[in-house]
């Protein structure tokens, strides 16, 4: 199965922004790529163009080679001769049909005789762990249940890629949770492509090899999932993956960056220049009243405190430096929030030391994009 390529393309609906703006991806073979972005930043879009479903107002999409796809030379090969399996959000079944018949519908259409047929069915059920309810009808099953089914039908015609669409958000909680385990488990065995688009970043983080995020249209970052989270590509990638999100000092904030300004001239003087602001995740910012002479130190308060059984999520506000060459006391800076897997003893109003680690920083420069401090390792998602 070889890779997916999209190469320079772009997609306009009328009048408005376009939906994709020169979009270059390549969805390796056999990976399992999330696309992830906010609403309306042009994942279904992007789907649908792979799928077959748009069409590209410029640019090109193959797959090993074979053009799928291309404005310029006019080629576009029709969704049904893509080998690619669809599932979207709503799970589509037929509701006049059993389990067993709504998995066998796409065999049928492609006039595969019946012994091999069932043999297929069958598989495919098994593979969802849903082959107990071969015999009967969506309507008696849960939603898991259905989307399992619907998952079951798309395997059933063994598609080289598999395309999803937010398929697991109208599933509760628990039931998201069993479905990106088994589309995990579904991944590792049968090694097929799949391309799946969610606005979740958990569900990215969790489940995928590759991440590529978009933001109105563009392409920010396509990576493994966690040197997205450790090595975010600019600042809009920073905020949205990770919750709670990384927070962000302006260096222009003349409240909190005089502060940090002073900070960064200690800690990393040689690309001070370049720095407008600073991430810092809130996992990284640790209550310590001592530590190695490199970290960012903070003196703070303490305003919200919010256990959640395994951590504590507690939202702090600078009120000065601790740097002794520092000439004044901040005037107070914006709210941070840090995460503890500790107890954090400290109430409301309480005065603690906060410490970041200086390899923690993540510095952007006025274009939001990532400032890089130290070589990146090589990946190898
Ligand atoms: N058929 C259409 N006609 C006109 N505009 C469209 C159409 N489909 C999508 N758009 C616009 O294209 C942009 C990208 O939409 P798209 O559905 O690809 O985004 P998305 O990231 O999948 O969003 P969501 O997570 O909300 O589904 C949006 O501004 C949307 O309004």
């Amino acid at each position: 199965m070889p890779d997916i390529t999209l190469t320079d393309v772009s997609k306009s609906y009328g009048t408005g922004p376009a939906a994709v703006t020169d979009l270059n991806l390549t969805v390796p073979d056999g990976s399992f790529t999330c696309l992830l972005g906010p609403s309306g930043c042009g994942k279904t879009t992007t789907l649908r163009m792979i799928a077959g479903l748009e069409h590209p107002t410029a640019g090109a999409i193959s797959v090993g080679g074979r053009v799928l796809d291309s404005v310029e030379r006019g080629v576009f090969v029709p969704p049904e001769r893509r080998e690619m399996g669809l599932v979207f959000q709503n799970y589509a079944l037929w509701p006049h049909l059993t389990v067993a018949r709504n998995v066998e519908f796409g065999l049928r259409v492609r006039r595969m005789p019946a012994r091999k047929r069932a043999e297929r069915v069958r598989q495919a059920l098994t593979a969802m762990q849903i082959d107990w309810a071969a015999d009967r009808y969506p309507a008696q099953l849960s939603g898991g249940q259905q989307q399992r089914v619907s998952l079951a039908r798309m395997l059933a015609v063994d598609p080289k890629v598999l395309l999803l669409d937010e398929p697991l958000s109208n599933l509760d909680a628990q039931l998201r949770l069993e479905m990106r385990a088994e589309l995990k488990r579904l991944h590792a065995e049968t090694g097929q492509t799949i391309v799946f688009v969610t606005h979740d970043q958990l569900e990215a983080m969790t489940m995928a090899t590759h991440v590529a995020v978009l933001n109105k249209g563009v392409l920010q970052q396509l990576a493994a999932p966690m040197e997205v989270y450790r090595r975010p590509a600019n600042r809009f990638v920073g905020g949205f993956v990770g919750s709670p999100p990384m927070n962000l000092i302006e260096l222009g904030d003349t409240r909190s960056g005089t502060e940090v300004r002073r900070q960064l001239d200690r800690l990393r003087p040689e690309l001070l220049p370049r720095v407008a602001a600073v991430g810092v995740r809130p996992e990284a910012i640790r209550i310590a009243e001592s530590g190695p002479a490199d970290d960012w130190v903070f003196e703070a308060s303490v305003g919200a405190v919010l256990p959640t059984g395994s951590s504590w999520t507690v939202s702090v506000t600078p009120t000065s430096g601790t740097d002794p060459s520092a000439s004044a006391p901040v005037d107070g800076g914006p709210e941070l929030y840090l995460v503890s897997y500790q107890d954090v003893a400290a109430t409301t109003g309480a005065r603690v030391r906060c410490r970041v680690s200086a390899d923690d920083l993540h510095l952007f420069d006025d274009d939001g994009a990532r400032i890089a401090t130290a070589p990146a390792p090589a990946v190898a998602p």
